[in-house]
C-alpha cells in the first residue's frame, strides 16, 4: 500500500498495484467468501475514481501553481464518462445534469483560469527590427463586450492625425487606464487607420468582435489624474443627444428629463460636461451641453419672446374678499380673471422679467433632510385659477388644524366693524404699506379699489416660527423670490386634468363670478375650463422647472391624498435642495 499512501507513480501504476492486489493477497486468504470480497473491494469503480481524484490532487500540489486548471475541468469530463458507464439513475443522473450545465462548467473553467494565473494578456511578440529613432508605440488590447468602448475620436485638422478626444469617466476605455486624450491612434487591429475617416474607423471597431488591438503614439500630455468631483445637480430641462446637433459625439451624450439628478465627472471641457445619472448603476458618463454653453444657446435660440408674460397668467380682477371656509379663509390669492380691465393686482417687478439667471439649465443640489424640531420648509402651491388650490388647502387645515396654518394678508383698506386686526387682515395705513413694499416686506402684493393687499414675509416666518407647516399660495412668478434657505420652499403645481375630466368633476363646483364685484359663485363655464387647462400649460412650460411636485387635481380625493402624502416625505424623507439653501 505505500503506492497509494505516497500517490508515487501515475495512474497507471496505481490501477495495476489495484488490480494485482487481490491475486497478491489470495495466498493468505483461507475462505473463498474473503477472496469474493477482496476482488468486489479492489475491483469497486469507486475506489477506482477515488484513487484516481487522490492522485489529481497530489499532482496539483506537487505542480502548483501550474496547470491544475485544467484537472478541474478535465476532472469534471472525466468523472461524467465514468459516471456514464454506470447508468443514468438516481443521484448519479442527477449528479452528471449538473456536470452538464453551462454555469458549472463556466464556473469550472473560471476556477481553472484564474488558477492558471493566465490572465496576462497575450501579446504579439515585438518585432525585432525596431528602430531606435521611431516613436514609442503602445500596444494596447481591450476586450470589447457590449459596453461601448467610453472614447471618442478625432481628426487633428493641422497634421490630419486621429487623435482620442475624450475619455468618457468611468468608462471601459477610462477604467482600464491605458488611452488618455491626445493619444494619436495608428492601427487596429493591424488595420492602418491614419488613412481613415473617424467614422472609418468607429465602423471597424464596430464590427470587431472580442479582443481589439490598437496601436497608438502616447499623447505627449499625459492627462493629471482625476479627482472625483462630488458635484449633483438637477436638470432644469430635457435633453436628447440624438436630436442635438452640436453634440461632438451623439452615442456620448446622456439623456436626461427635466428634473433628474445627475453626477458631473468632468468640467474639463468648457462646453461639453460629463455627467451619469445619480440614480443608474452605469459608471460610465456620458456628454451633456455644459451650463454656460446651454445659457449661451438659450438665449440664442429663445430671444424675448419665450418669456411668458407674469401678467398674462395673473391677468385676474381682485376681490376685496374674506371668505370664510369653516374657520379657514384665503390667503392673499384673492384674484380672479378681468376681461373688462385685464390689469393685474400683482405687481411686475422689472427684475421679474427675463433675464439670464432665469435660463433653466442646472442647479447644483445636496441631499437634505429635516431634522426633527427643525422648521418646517414653506410649502408653495401654484396653479391656474379655479383649479382647486384653496380647496386643498382647506383640507389641508381641517385635517390637522395644529399642523397646517396659512398666513394673514396685510391690507390698507379700513377695518370693517366685525373684523379684527390680525385675524381676517392686518390693518395697515396706505403709507406704511407703500413704505413696506419699498423695503421688499411683501411676498406678493397688488392693489385692488385704490386699496393695497398683500402677503407679508413676515406672516410666513410667523407661522414657520409656531413650528407649523405653512401653506401658501402664489402666482408663479413669484417662486423666485421665495427660493431661499430661510424658507426651502417645497413647490407643488396643482395641475387641472383634462378638459373632458373637468366637465365631469366640477359639475357641481362652483367658481367665483368674473361677471360682478361680489364675488358670488357661479357654475364652471366652457370657458372658465378652456383657460384653465390653457394657463395649466403654460405655468408648466414656464416654470416647471422650479415645480418639485405635480398633482392633477381630478378625482379631489386622490389628489388631496397625494398631496398628503407628499408633504409629509417632505418632513421625513431626504429631498435634493439647492445646495446655496445650506449655505446660509
Ligand atoms: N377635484 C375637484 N373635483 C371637483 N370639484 C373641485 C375639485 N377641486 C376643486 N373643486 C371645486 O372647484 C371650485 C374652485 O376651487 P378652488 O376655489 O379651490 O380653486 P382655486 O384654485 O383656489 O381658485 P381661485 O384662483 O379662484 O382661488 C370649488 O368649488 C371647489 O370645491
Amino acid at each position: 500500500m505505500p503506492a497509494l499512501a505516497t500517490g508515487s507513480g501515475n495512474d497507471s501504476d496505481l490501477y495495476e498495484l489495484l488490480s494485482a492486489l487481490p491475486s497478491q493477497l489470495q495466498p493468505h486468504v483461507d475462505s473463498p467468501d474473503d477472496s469474493t470480497f477482496i476482488h468486489n473491494m479492489f475491483g469497486e469503480r469507486s475506489l477506482h475514481l477515488l484513487v484516481k481524484i487522490h492522485e489529481r490532487l497530489q499532482h496539483y500540489e506537487d505542480r502548483s501553481p501550474a496547470p491544475v486548471l485544467e484537472s478541474a475541468g478535465s476532472l469534471a469530463t472525466d468523472l461524467s464518462e465514468e459516471l456514464q458507464v454506470k447508468g443514468a439513475s438516481g443521484g448519479i443522473g442527477e449528479l452528471l445534469k449538473l456536470l452538464d450545465k453551462p454555469h458549472v462548467k463556466s464556473l469550472l473553467s473560471v476556477h481553472d483560469t484564474v488558477a492558471q494565473k493566465s490572465y496576462d494578456p497575450n501579446l504579439p511578440p515585438l518585432p525585432d527590427d525596431i528602430d531606435d529613432d521611431e516613436e514609442s508605440v503602445k500596444i494596447i488590447r481591450l476586450v470589447k463586450n457590449k459596453e461601448p468602448l467610453g472614447a471618442t475620436i478625432k481628426c487633428d485638422e493641422h497634421t490630419g492625425a486621429i487623435l482620442v478626444a475624450r475619455i468618457m469617466r468611468g468608462g471601459a476605455a477610462d477604467r482600464s487606464g491605458l488611452i488618455h486624450v491626445g493619444d494619436e491612434l495608428r492601427e487596429v487591429n493591424g488595420i492602418p487607420v491614419d488613412d481613415k475617416k473617424p467614422d472609418e474607423i468607429l465602423r471597424i471597431l464596430a464590427q470587431s468582435q472580442g479582443a481589439i488591438t490598437f496601436k497608438i503614439i502616447p499623447g505627449i500630455k499625459e492627462e493629471a489624474p482625476s479627482k472625483e468631483p462630488k458635484m449633483f445637480v438637477k436638470t432644469l430641462f430635457d435633453y436628447e443627444p440624438a436630436e442635438d446637433k452640436a453634440i461632438p459625439c451623439k452615442e456620448a451624450g446622456l439623456t436626461f428629463k427635466r428634473g433628474d439628478i445627475l453626477q458631473i465627472m468632468s468640467q474639463d471641457d468648457a462646453t461639453w460636461w460629463q455627467a451619469k445619472h445619480d440614480s443608474h448603476a452605469n459608471p460610465r458618463a456620458g456628454l451633456i451641453p455644459s451650463k454656460q454653453f446651454q445659457e449661451r444657446r438659450f438665449a440664442l435660440r429663445q430671444p424675448a419672446a419665450h418669456v411668458f408674460q407674469a401678467q398674462k397668467i395673473s391677468s385676474r380682477k381682485s376681490y376685496d374678499i374674506a371668505i370664510e371656509f369653516a374657520g379657514f379663509r384665503r390667503s392673499f390669492r384673492l384674484s380672479r380673471r378681468d376681461k373688462k380691465t385685464n390689469k393685474s393686482m400683482y405687481e411686475c417687478k422689472k427684475s421679474e422679467q427675463y433675464d439670464m439667471a432665469d435660463v433653466p439649465t442646472y442647479e447644483e443640489v445636496t441631499p437634505h433632510c429635516r431634522q426633527s424640531g427643525a422648521k418646517h420648509r414653506l410649502v408653495v402651491l401654484v396653479g391656474p385659477t379655479g383649479v382647486g388650490l384653496n380647496e386643498l388647502k382647506r383640507k389641508l387645515l381641517i385635517s390637522d388644524p395644529q399642523h397646517f396654518s396659512v398666513t394673514v394678508p396685510h391690507t390698507s383698506r379700513p377695518k370693517r366693524n366685525q373684523e379684527i386686526d390680525g385675524v381676517e387682515y392686518h390693518f395697515i395705513s396706505k403709507n406704511i404699506f407703500e413704505t413696506d413694499i419699498q423695503n421688499n416686506k411683501f411676498v406678493e402684493h397688488g392693489e385692488y379699489n385704490g386699496n393695497y393687499y398683500g402677503t407679508s414675509l413676515d406672516s410666513v416666518h410667523s407661522v414657520l416660527s409656531k413650528n407649523k407647516v405653512c401653506l401658501l399660495d402664489v402666482q408663479p412668478h413669484m417662486i423666485k423670490h421665495l427660493r431661499r434657505a430661510e424658507f426651502k420652499p417645497y413647490v407643488v403645481f396643482v395641475k387641472p386634468p383634462p378638459i373632458e375630466r373637468l366637465r365631469e368633476t366640477r359639475r357641481n363646483a362652483k367658481v367665483i363670478s368674473d361677471k360682478d364685484d361680489k364675488g358670488s359663485a357661479k357654475p364652471f363655464s366652457e370657458e372658465d375650463f378652456l383657460e384653465m387647462v390653457s394657463t395649466g400649460q403654460q405655468m408648466e412650460s414656464q416654470y416647471g422647472h422650479l415645480f418639485e411636485k405635480v398633482i392633477v387635481n381630478d378625482d379631489l380625493t386622490a389628489a388631496f391624498s397625494e398631496l398628503k402624502v407628499a408633504l409629509k416625505k417632505v418632513e421625513t424623507d431626504t429631498h435634493w435642495i439647492p445646495i446655496r439653501w445650506t449655505h446660509s
